[in-house]
């Protein structure tokens, strides 16, 4: 569970984040939606421990975090563009990502991570011949390996053409019993995969069930 409460943020003396609430509740999968420059990446450094906080708390399965506790373990997290090894095959990379949580390279997690993202066939291959969609879904099958509770997926589609998009929102579907947020620009995935809305907007965060979200019309037509 994720629960933001009055978090207040700021670069210099502008306000980016005000007084912003947000609890997130296990099974719920929560889009994170604003315009460009509305504090989404504040919002997700903020989560991470990446970013002080300035003013507020926020709460990581009970856990509160501090300049000191990080809650590296409970959360993972996919960025939009992850770091992979290009000369490395998939099932290296895996392995390579894996030793740096735990000495011990649990092979039988990794093969169920990889068929999990659909990309158990292509695991020998070295990963400068996949494509786009097959590196997000090796990024996301890293991600899953740790087995956080919590996942914050950074515009998991982005840049990926239709098929791709579909095969990774095929595999995030799949997931089950986690504490989600991502955030996306489209709301046709969000439809597809998220239960609730939480939309920033001049500093403030709502948070909304798609259905109430959808009927704000927050996102212009183009974006349905
Ligand atoms: N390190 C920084 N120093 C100063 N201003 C910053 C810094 N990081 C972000 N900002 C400003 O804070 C505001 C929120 O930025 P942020 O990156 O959190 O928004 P965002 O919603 O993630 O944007 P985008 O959708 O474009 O990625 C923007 O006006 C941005 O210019």
């Amino acid at each position: 569970m994720i629960d933001i409460q009055n978090l207040h943020q700021s670069y210099g003396n502008k306000t980016v984040l005000d007084d912003v609430n947000l609890t997130i509740e296990k099974d719920e999968v929560c889009a994170l939606v604003g315009r460009n420059g509305a504090g989404k990446s504040t919002l997700i450094n903020s989560l991470l421990g990446i970013l002080p906080i300035k003013k507020g708390t926020i709460t990581i399965n009970g856990i509160t975090l501090t300049k000191k506790s990080r809650p590296q373990n409970e959360i993972g997290y996919l960025p939009e563009k992850f770091m992979l090894y290009p000369l490395l095959t998939g099932l290296d990379n895996m392995r390579f990502f894996a030793r740096a949580v735990s000495n011990q390279v649990d092979e039988t997690r990794i093969e169920k991570v990889l068929k999990s993202v659909n990309l158990w066939e292509d695991r020998n291959t070295v990963i400068n011949g996949y494509s786009k969609g097959m590196l997000q879904r090796l990024g996301l099958a890293v991600t899953l390996y740790q087995d956080s509770s919590i996942l914050v997926l950074d515009e998991p589609t982005s840049g990926l053409d239709p098929i791709g998009r579909k095969e990774i929102l095929e595999a995030l579907k799949a997931l089950k019993n986690k504490t989600i947020l991502l955030s996306s620009h489209h709301m046709d995935e969000i439809k597809q995969l998220c239960t609730h809305v939480a939309f920033l907007d001049e500093r403030k965060m709502t948070k909304y069930t798609v259905e109430e979200f959808l009927q704000t019309q927050k996102l212009g037509e183009n974006d349905k």
